[in-house]
């Protein structure tokens, strides 16, 4: 797919939470084509401490209103930087980049959508693709508590959502891979990001239970283009570059021990 180099306009930054803000871009062309679980390297403007682009995932591309959406979780200088644009900035970002999620084959697959903490982004762009195939998804959203569960609304627009909190303080407490939503249902296939530990412990059970699965991968990136070789990953093709033959893998090709 080809990648552009925009210079796009900030519509909306929104404070969702003391760590996170959503932030949404437009132009006044149409947006290009992205998929679900591709992503954006964002230029970081004004730090003095952040050389690099930063990688963030396709929240959502609103085509109504040519949008697009992502969805920032503050943890340094770069996306702490990045959140404090205002309406009316300009941002540059490279788009879009990675492979994406792989669609079912037919509408009759039962899919389960698992994200945990800020790896819930790419999720919601999937989910509504999904639903437009007429595939209604499941979303099982994880996080350490309530605070951290976001875009709750966002999701119920597009399938049933279940949630789970290490603290308790929203759905039931505990891990994602310990919901009950699990035990009560027979999924084909899982979609999921989140915490490596999260998505290895999502992959077991997907593996022991024989139900297809996809993850998106977080490894570090710099280039986000193959280039610089830094986020590389063990498949069993070799070592291969998470930014361009990514961040989307079938467990099967990851050399994990699960
Ligand atoms: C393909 C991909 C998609 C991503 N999508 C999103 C997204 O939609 N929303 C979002 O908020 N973040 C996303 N991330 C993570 C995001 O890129 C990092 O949090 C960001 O680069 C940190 O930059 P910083 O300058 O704020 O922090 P830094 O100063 O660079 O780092 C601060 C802390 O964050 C940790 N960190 C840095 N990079 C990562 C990473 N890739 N994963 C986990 N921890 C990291 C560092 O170890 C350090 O502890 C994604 C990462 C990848 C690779
Ligand atoms: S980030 Fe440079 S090769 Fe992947």
């Amino acid at each position: 797919m080809k990648k552009y180099i925009l210079d796009l306009t900030v519509t909306e930054n929104i404070r969702l939470h003391a760590n996170y803000v959503l932030i949404k871009l437009t132009q006044s062309d149409p947006l290009p084509e992205m998929l679900p679980g591709q992503f954006a390297e964002i230029r970081i403007d004004g730090s003095n401490t952040t050389f690099l682009r930063r990688p963030i995932s396709i929240n959502y591309v609103d085509r109504r209103t040519n949008e697009v959406w992502f969805l920032v979780q503050l943890v340094g200088d770069g996306t702490r930087k990045l959140a404090t644009v205002k309406q009316g900035d300009t941002v540059n970002v490279v788009l879009p980049l990675g492979n994406g999620f792989s669609m079912p084959e037919t509408p009759e697959k039962k899919v389960l959508l698992i994200g945990g903490g800020v790896g819930t982004a790419p999720m919601l762009y999937l989910g509504e693709a999904l639903l437009k195939m007429g595939c209604k998804p499941t979303f099982l959203l994880g996080a350490r508590s309530k605070n951290d569960l976001l875009q709750l609304d966002e999701f119920a627009a597009f399938g049933d959502v279940y949630t789970t909190t290490e603290d308790g303080s929203m759905g039931e407490k505990g891990y994602v891979t310990q919901h009950s939503v699990l035990a009560n249902n027979k999924f084909d296939m899982i979609y999921t990001c989140g915490p490596k530990p999260m998505m290895m412990a999502v992959a077991k059970y997907a593996k022991s239970n024989d139900i297809e699965c996809e993850v998106s991968l977080e490894n570090t990136m710099a280039c986000g283009v193959g280039a610089c070789l830094c986020c590389v990953e063990k498949t069993d093709e070799g070592h291969v570059c998470v930014c361009k033959e990514g961040p989307v893998f079938n467990i099967k090709k990851l050399l994990w021990q699960i």
